[in-house]
């Protein structure tokens, strides 16, 4: 439980002092608290029943009050009770508030620490990784660590105050008496332990359930598109009603736990009252204890019974914390597969020049999906990497801006190994235009902008016109401040491809990777595309996957992959010649692309109609 403090000491060090002033506040609300019973006690004791035995009316004299009228007493035992409530209330309002403000700060942390991290983790762990769990892990349970923390500050630690004073007052005051009372206490400690445990286990189960959800949420709701073109709702209703149902029965499952355990600490509890009751009674009838005592005596019970109690309903927000804290450290401990090696430096402005020796890889362990590729580019020349779906192209592109690592032999930017490079340096020199786009929140702007820091307004724009953003920014009212919304559906695939291709030339990098940008565009979309690639391609090193003929013949070089394994290279008339797979390839995308026509815009805006070559 503590470990939990220790384990996040990083986010709450800087609070330390409000921390301790409200862990200060809330001891002394405690302390308040035991002395509550007393002015009860010399009203019934000495203000009710002034008469009996001097022994047992010992209070005020012990308070030096002995002279006081009844009266007096009663005034001064009232006033006490008041003056000592308002105490309280003032006190536990300022120790919650400096304690829940330390926990909301602590946690704001938590989840900044938490987001770094996550960005900071290579592709390979965000593969295996289900958006939702992550979003879980930064959300939910970062607020059940917070709770966890300021229930043992808020709940736990005044309690175990409150049980200590109050055991040494009884033992105090009666030492039999006292005996009698905490005789059912170790009954109470084994079943707290014992319900402890299993609440721990069926919460952490509820836990992985509520990221379950949370998962099938952001899977079915990113492509809703996708769903309800193919009426596919009831299949992902379905799926969410068996995940649904899984959280439903854990909760119920920590509800059946928590239920339980109630009852029987107030069982157990009720059984110690009885039997203070029975034997205190007995002593009053008998003139050993004053009522007053034996009020003092059960209000201590309650005292003493409801931390137990306490104790047992923080059994489920602590278990809950630590399952909740342990996932978050799941996170925090995943050190990044990608990242500076010692001794790394920051690369310098690359002239270009790209090349795979060897390289093996593999996404899980010895499962290589690529062998034993050589790939050589030159600044400045433009290689189109082709193949079959699935031969490994996409993985071949992934290894240059080191998103993942070779397993064997190298990969060389200028000659260099990019591992014995610092990774951002690298990343900074490679623009990437992939398939389909993606947009972030925020303006057509802040999109084209990204990822180049301290770039002018000139800039951008004039990427964006190279790119030919502006020909369709300019009918927006909003124009270049028009929101984007998230994963940019509000725009064409054409229109995303365009803002992409201007984000990628105001980075201005000698290293640009083509992941099939034209793929799934219509003729006229595809045009407007092509005239932005031209001149994001010219005069830099172009790594393109390409099936298109246009893209292909443009190439200095084309590398025909298969199953891993880099089947021919060359130009595109040695390899149509050749009669390999290249050749076959270059047959049925001719059947496909016969008679071709290609619409190609005007400058005007009107369209023109040109025979494809
Ligand atoms: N993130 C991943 N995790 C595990 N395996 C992967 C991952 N990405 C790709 N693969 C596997 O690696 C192999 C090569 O995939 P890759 O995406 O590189 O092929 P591709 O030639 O680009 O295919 P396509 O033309 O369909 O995009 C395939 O068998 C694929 O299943």
């Amino acid at each position: 439980m503590f470990q939990t403090f220790w384990r996040f000491r990083g986010a709450i060090a800087p609070h330390v002092w409000a921390l301790a002033g409200g862990a200060l506040l809330v001891v002394f609300v405690a302390a308040v608290e035991v002395a509550l019973p007393w002015p009860m006690k010399v009203i019934v004791d000495d203000v009710l029943q002034p008469t009996g035995s001097s022994q047992l009316h010992e209070t005020p004299a012990f308070l030096g009050l002995a002279g006081l009228s009844q009266l007096q007493l009663l005034l001064l035992a009232a006033s006490a009770l008041l003056a000592m409530t308002v105490l309280n209330a003032g006190a536990d309002y300022l120790g919650t508030r400096l304690l829940n403000g330390v926990g909301e700060r602590a946690m704001a942390t938590i989840r900044a620490e938490v987001f770094t991290h996550l960005q900071r983790l290579s592709l390979a762990f965000h593969d295996k990784q289900r958006l939702g769990d992550l979003v879980t892990r930064t959300t939910t349970d970062v607020d059940y660590v917070r709770a966890l923390m300021v229930s043992i500050l808020s709940v736990l630690l005044p309690n175990v105050f409150i049980l200590g004073f109050v055991i040494t007052i009884c033992v105090l005051i009666d030492p039999t008496f006292a005996l009698i009372g905490l005789a059912v206490s170790p009954l109470l400690f084994v079943t707290v332990l014992f319900y402890r445990r299993r609440i721990k286990v069926a919460s952490k189960e509820a836990r992985s359930r509520d990221s379950d959800i949370a998962a099938a949420m952001s899977e079915t709701f990113s492509s809703v598109r996708v769903m309800q073109t193919y009426t596919s709702e009831a299949h992902h209703e379905e799926d969410f009603r068996t995940r649904n149902d899984g959280r439903r029965d854990a909760g119920l499952k920590v509800i059946r736990l928590q239920s339980m355990f109630s009852p029987l600490v107030d069982i157990i509890a009720t059984l110690g009252t009885v039997l203070v009751l029975w034997i205190g009674a007995q002593r009053v009838l008998d003139g050993t204890l004053t009522l007053g005592l034996l009020l003092v005596f059960l209000a201590y019970l309650k005292a003493l019974y409801s931390p137990m109690k306490s104790l047992a309903k923080l059994t489920t927000v602590i278990s809950r914390g630590q399952a909740s804290a342990e996932r978050i450290q799941e996170i925090l401990d995943t050190a990044p597969a990608i990242s500076d090696l010692p001794g790394a430096r920051p690369a310098p402005r690359l002239a270009g020049a790209v090349e795979l020796r060897s390289v093996s890889f593999g996404y899980h362990g010895d499962r290589h999906v690529l062998h034993g590729i050589d790939l050589t580019v030159e600044p400045g020349r433009v290689v189109a990497i082709t193949g079959p779906t699935g031969a490994g192209k996409s993985s071949v592109v992934s290894l240059i801006p080191r998103l993942y690592d070779a397993a064997e032999g190298e990969v060389l930017l200028d000659g260099i190994d990019v591992r014995d490079l610092q990774v951002a340096t690298v990343r900074r020199q490679i623009s990437i235009v992939l398939q389909e786009s993606i947009l972030f929140r925020g303006t057509i702007y802040d999109n084209i902008a990204y990822g180049s820091e301290g770039v002018s307004r000139e800039q951008v724009l004039a990427a964006a016109e190279a790119a030919h953003v502006d020909e369709f920014v300019r009918n927006l009212p909003l124009g270049y401040d028009t929101p984007v919304a998230e994963r940019g559906v509000t725009l064409s695939g054409g229109q995303r491809q365009r803002i992409a291709i201007a984000r990628a030339l105001v980075r201005d990098t000698p290293i640009v990777i083509l992941d099939e940008p034209t793929s799934g565009l219509d003729a006229i979309s595809e045009q407007y595309v092509m005239r932005g690639l031209e001149r994001l391609m010219a005069g830099r090193t172009v790594i393109v996957i390409a099936h298109r003929l246009s893209t292909l013949k443009r190439a200095d070089r084309i590398y025909v992959l298969d199953k891993g394994r880099i089947v021919e290279s060359g130009r595109h008339s040695e390899l149509a010649a050749a009669g390999g797979l290249y050749s076959r390839l270059d047959s049925l995308q001719h059947a496909k692309d016969t008679p071709a026509l290609t619409l190609v815009p005007a400058e005007s805006g009107s369209l023109k109609t040109e025979t494809s070559a």
